[in-house]
């Protein structure tokens, strides 16, 4: 029997299409290039460290409201995980002596921040509370796919004022809302920081539905890790996947997406071997979908466009850390950010992005230690062409500048080390199947919010892609609302 789909790459993103979608009935076969599911979601194991591959600051995993889409997705097919809070979401340490912590406590990071700029309160409270209109919209109501008009009408009916507060949000950047109420330098710089953390580009640049989601989630459904680590999300979604029926094939690396007079009907893999499918969904980034997977030079125009508005972010240096649990000290917080000097911010190897989960599942690592996952951007194109001596001295160079500049907040982390293992975006290339081992798209320039952000139907009919480049973006529960949005327009499709 044919398949009703067929999902490349299990992602979070294209799982929670699989799993949407077996859960309402239909058949589903999710191929994966890799020995484990998960992608940037996923884990590798040494030494008795279980490290995060890559995402490691987890939304969606609350318990209330309706932007909770991990726990969501995990329910929706019988399957739970367990989550840790983390009562901070990050330690910010950044120039000019701005030492702040973004508590779980709404109120309570207010005040850190005014703390630090009084004369702004007022324009504080009213950025972040503009921010929190977006959220309250949006974990209103269902969230679904907004290419199904049936959808749109229903949710307007019930909730007509959200939907034209997110409609007005729609089109802003979170840079736009700063500007108009705050004026002074220096905190406008750390707004931008705010959105750089996550959005790999400044405030002006970063969607308002984007902001208002991270900046008042984390204070809703929280931070939380889950326990096992980040990859047990994608395990348990598995695990979900085939008690619905459907099914998973690893070391399974798709090179073509098959059509027939221009509809798509189904995959080849790397081994020759053909499987069909009723819908086909793409959870590689679009550039590898539309470059690799289908003939470039076939590109669909509004593809073309897409790639005018968007470019692949840099990707990322990573340090996996084993380190004495002496170097920690007593209340050091899950998440940091370091920057010396604003004008680095989105420079190679200026923010240095940290986590370290043992702090919350100390489980993750051998008794006595913790795990310390360091990370900052670094492009590709300076880890080409590289004889293998040449790769291995500069990775040790730049760890060696990373754990320099990381020594200014863990004094003694170069002694304590225990273990110590980087990537590159070379390894991020081989090992998450991303190309150029990018981050996600970012904007080329400044553009009006989402609204250029495709969904996940795309010019070629049967086609569909999910993850992190289709609306609304990067982030575990981004992709998990892509995931449902896809899943929802397909069942619509397949009567379902
Ligand atoms: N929160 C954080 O700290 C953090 C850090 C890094 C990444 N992330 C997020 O992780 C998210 C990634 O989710 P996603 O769903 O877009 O995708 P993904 O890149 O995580 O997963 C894609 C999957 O598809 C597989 N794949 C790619 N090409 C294939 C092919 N030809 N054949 C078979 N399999 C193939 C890959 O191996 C991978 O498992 C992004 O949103 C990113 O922002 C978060
Ligand atoms: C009907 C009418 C008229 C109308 C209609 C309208 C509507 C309905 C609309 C709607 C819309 C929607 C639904 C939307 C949605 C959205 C969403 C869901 C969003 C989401 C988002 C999320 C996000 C962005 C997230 C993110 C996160 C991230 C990325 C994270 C990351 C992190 C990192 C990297 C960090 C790290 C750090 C350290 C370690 C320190």
């Amino acid at each position: 029997m044919t398949n009703d789909a067929i999902v490349i790459g299990s992602g979070i993103g294209g799982l929670v299409t699989a799993t949407q979608l077996a859960a309402k009935g239909a058949k589903v076969l999710v191929l994966e290039r890799y020995l484990i599911p998960g992608g940037s979601a996923g884990y590798f194991e040494r030494q008795g460290y279980r490290f995060d591959v890559g995402a490691s600051m987890i939304f969606g995993l609350g318990q209330n409201g309706t932007t909770n889409l991990l726990t969501r997705a995990l329910t929706a097919v019988n399957v739970s995980q367990d989550a840790i809070a983390d009562p901070v979401q990050i330690h910010y340490h950044l120039p000019q002596g701005l030492d702040l912590k973004v508590d779980r406590v709404y109120e309570k990071f207010l005040q850190n921040l005014i703390a630090h700029f009084p004369h702004e309160e007022k324009g504080i409270r009213r950025f972040y509370d503009e921010c929190q209109k977006v959220f309250k919209c949006l974990n209103s109501m269902d969230l679904l796919s907004l290419e199904e008009p049936w959808y749109l009408l229903r949710v307007f009916f019930q909730h007509p004022l959200a939907c034209l507060g997110l409609v007005k949000y729609l089109p802003q950047n979170a840079g736009d809302f700063a500007r108009r109420y705050i004026k002074d330098p220096k905190l406008l710089k750390f707004i931008d920081m705010e959105c750089y953390c996550w959005s790999v580009v400044p405030s002006d640049m970063t969607p308002m539905i984007n902001a208002g989601m991270v900046f008042s989630d984390r204070h809703y459904g929280g931070v939380n890790y889950p326990k096992g680590g980040v990859g047990q999300i994608a395990q348990k979604l598995v695990e979900g996947l085939e008690k619905a029926g459907g099914k998973i094939q690893y070391k399974a690396r798709v090179t073509k997406i098959l059509t027939e007079k221009g509809k798509a009907v189904g995959v080849q893999l790397a081994n020759g071997k053909v499987y069909r499918g009723k819908r086909i969904v793409s959870n590689a980034t679009r550039w590898d979908t539309f470059e690799q997977l289908l003939p470039a030079e076939e590109m669909p125009l509004n593809e073309k466009k897409w790639q005018q508005n968007y470019q692949k972010s840099p990707s990322f240096l990573s340090l996996h850390i084993g380190v004495k649990e002496s170097v920690l000290p007593v209340g050091t917080e899950c998440h940091h950010i370091l920057l010396e000097g604003w004008e680095k911010m989105t420079a190679v190897e200026g923010t240095i992005f940290v986590s370290i989960p043992t702090l919350l599942d100390p489980d993750l690592a051998p008794s006595g230690y913790h795990i310390i996952h360091a990370f900052t951007p670094h492009w590709i194109d300076d880890w080409q062409e590289l004889s293998p001596s040449e790769y291995k001295a500069k990775k040790e160079e730049a760890a060696g500048r990373i754990i320099d500049r990381l020594e200014k907040i863990f004094p003694g982390l170069d002694a304590g080390l225990d273990y110590l293992e980087v990537g590159t975006p070379r390894t991020h290339r081989r090992f998450l199947g991303r190309q150029d081992g990018s981050y996600g798209p970012i904007p080329r320039r400044k553009l009006r919010g989402l609204l250029k952000m495709p969904f996940n139907r795309t010019a070629i009919p049967g086609l569909y892609c999910v993850g992190d480049s289709t609306f609304p973006g990067q982030g575990l529960n981004a992709v998990a609302f892509s995931g449902f949005a896809c899943a929802h327009r397909i069942a619509v499709d397949l009567g379902f």
